[in-house]
C-alpha cells in the first residue's frame, strides 16, 4: 500500500516556512491505520521486545496500537507536569521550538527492551531525548520505528547506531 498518499501536507503551519506532514487523514482510513500498524508490528517481532515507548501526542497513535498487537504495555513519555509519580527528564530541541520530555522513574525496568515508535522524525530531537530517557531507566534500546522521516533534516544521521524503521519519506 503507497501509504505517502494518505498524508496531507500543510504548508507554513504551525509557522511560516514548515512543511507540515499531516498524519490524520491517514490515520482515519481503517486500511491504512491498521497497515501501516501492522509493518511495524512485523518489524518488531523478533526483537524480544518487552514494553513499548512512545512521546506524546502522536507517538501514542502509533504506538499503542502497536504494543495492544504485541501483547505488551506502553509507556508514556510526556512533556513536564502532565505526569503524576516520580520522574526523570530531559530537554530537547524540536523543529519548530525547545520542550521537555519526562517518563514515570518506574516505567522501565533496568534491562528491558524497548521499542520506541513516533509518527515523525524530524531533527530527531523528540527522538533522541526518548532514548536518554529509556537508557537513563536502565532501558535497552532494541528498535524505532517512525511512520514518516523528513530526509532533509538529518534526524536519521543522530540515530545511525540504532536499528530503525521508517515507513515513507518526504
Ligand atoms: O524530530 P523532531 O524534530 O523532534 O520532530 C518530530 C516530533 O515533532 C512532533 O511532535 P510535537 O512535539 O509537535 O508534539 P505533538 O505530537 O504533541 O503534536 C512529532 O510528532 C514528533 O514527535
Ligand atoms: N514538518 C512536520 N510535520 C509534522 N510534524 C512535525 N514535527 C516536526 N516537524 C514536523
Amino acid at each position: 500500500m503507497d501509504l505517502r498518499k494518505f498524508i496531507t501536507v500543510v504548508e507554513d503551519y504551525p509557522k511560516p516556512g514548515i512543511s507540515f506532514k499531516d498524519i490524520t487523514t491517514l490515520m482515519d482510513n481503517g486500511e491504512a491505520y491498521k497497515y501501516a500498524t501492522d509493518q511495524i508490528v512485523q518489524y518488531a517481532r523478533d526483537k524480544e521486545i518487552d514494553i513499548v515507548v512512545g512521546p506524546e501526542a502522536r507517538g501514542f497513535i502509533i504506538g499503542c496500537p502497536v504494543a495492544y498487537s504485541l501483547g505488551l504495555g506502553f509507556a508514556p513519555v510526556r512533556k513536564e507536569g502532565k505526569l503524576p509519580r516520580e520522574t526523570v527528564k530531559v530537554e530537547y530541541g524540536l523543529e519548530y521550538g525547545k520542550d521537555v520530555l519526562t517518563i514515570h522513574k518506574d516505567a522501565i525496568k533496568p534491562g528491558q527492551r524497548v521499542l520506541i515508535t513516533d509518527d515523525l522524525l524530524a531533527t530527531g530531537g523528540t527522538i533522541l531525548a526518548t532514548i536518554q530517557l529509556v537508557e537513563q531507566l536502565g532501558g535497552i534500546v532494541a528498535g524505532i520505528a517512525f511512520l514518516i522521516e523528513l530526509s532533509d533534516l538529518g534526524g536519521r544521521e543522530k540515530l545511525e547506531n540504532h536499528d530503525i524503521l521508517t515507513l515513507m519519506s518526504f
